[in-house]
């Protein structure tokens, strides 16, 4: 079994930014996951990473999301593409400078898309690349689309795909973002209240509460998020998706299996 992590473009980046990386805060998780990594060997890790003020900002400017619509230049899918990728060198260099075996594999060389969600992508590498102990990475990317042209692909779709058609299955996905969910946008409510599990029970109330990024972004913010990890945790049993945010050491008790006093954990099925 896997597990998948995400390290937010929220917390990766400062997102009212332009690729303004949060250095400090990439190393500490890499550090942390490193840490995790010694204390449970046979946790095996994919990690992805979201875009923030870096593919966000460039695929706003360039209308790369919406596609011919919007006339996309090669130049701006180019630039959007490039990027994503600097961000991705910036947290893959952190996570080798921390001892992690990390190998980026670029999602955009090996998907198609259609109408913005993902038709197919090649991921035998990366599964080939877990079975090497290495530690893949992936990254929220564009995409060629075939209906129309050009696309761009969360993070939470590529974990999601892996999930549902590779051989890899994770029984726990971890989110770090915002720190956890809450009844409103805390950003915006400052009356907002954490909810420290989402099931059956709640959800309709919890997706009525949860809106879009405080950031640029075109892959839809915390909304979105839920409804697709809702629709993963309901479709692969004893799946857990858990958000917690970057408070140092809040990642590795997570990777560890430590029980976190803060945070959201997703789950449709009870605990065993
Ligand atoms: N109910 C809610 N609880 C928590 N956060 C919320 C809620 N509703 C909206 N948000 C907002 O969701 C945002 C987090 O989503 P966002 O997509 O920006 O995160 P991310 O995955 O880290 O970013 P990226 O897509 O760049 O990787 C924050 O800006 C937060 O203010
Ligand atoms: C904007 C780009 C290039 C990717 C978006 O991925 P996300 O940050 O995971 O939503």
């Amino acid at each position: 079994m896997y597990t998948f992590i995400k390290l937010g473009g929220s917390v990766i980046t400062d997102k009212r930014g332009e690729e303004a990386a949060d250095l400090p805060v990439i190393r500490q998780l890499a550090a942390e996951l490193a840490v995790a990594r010694q204390r449970r060997p046979e946790v095996r890790v994919i990690l992805g990473h979201g875009s923030g003020s870096f593919g966000h900002v460039a695929a706003t400017r360039y209308g790369v999301h919406r596609g011919r619509a919007a006339g996309v230049e090669p130049f701006g899918l180019a630039m959007t593409a490039g990027a994503a990728l600097r961000l991705n060198r910036i947290v893959v260099e952190a996570l080798l400078d921390a001892g992690l075996p990390a190998m980026a594999f670029q999602p955009s060389a090996t998907l198609w898309a259609e109408g913005g969600q993902i038709a197919s992508w090649a991921t035998d590498h990366i599964e080939h690349a877990l079975e090497e102990g290495l530690l893949p990475v992936i990254h929220g990317d564009v995409a060629f689309d075939h209906q129309q042209g050009t696309a761009i692909i969360s993070t939470e779709l590529l974990l999601a795909h892996l999930a549902l058609s590779s051989n890899v299955v994770p029984n726990r996905i971890i989110l770090v973002g915002e720190d956890a969910v809450y009844t409103a946008d805390p950003r915006r409510d400052p009356e907002a209240t954490r909810i420290p599990v989402i099931s059956a029970d709640n959800l309709a109330t919890v997706l009525h509460g949860a809106s879009g990024s405080h950031g640029v972004d075109v892959t839809g913010g915390m909304r979105s998020k839920l409804e697709l990890m809702w629709r993963l945790v309901t479709t692969c049993p004893g799946l857990e998706v858990q958000l917690i945010g970057p408070t140092p050491g809040n990642l590795a008790a997570a990777v560890s299996g430590s029980p976190l006093e803060s945070g959201t954990i997703i789950r449709a099925y009870a605990p065993r």
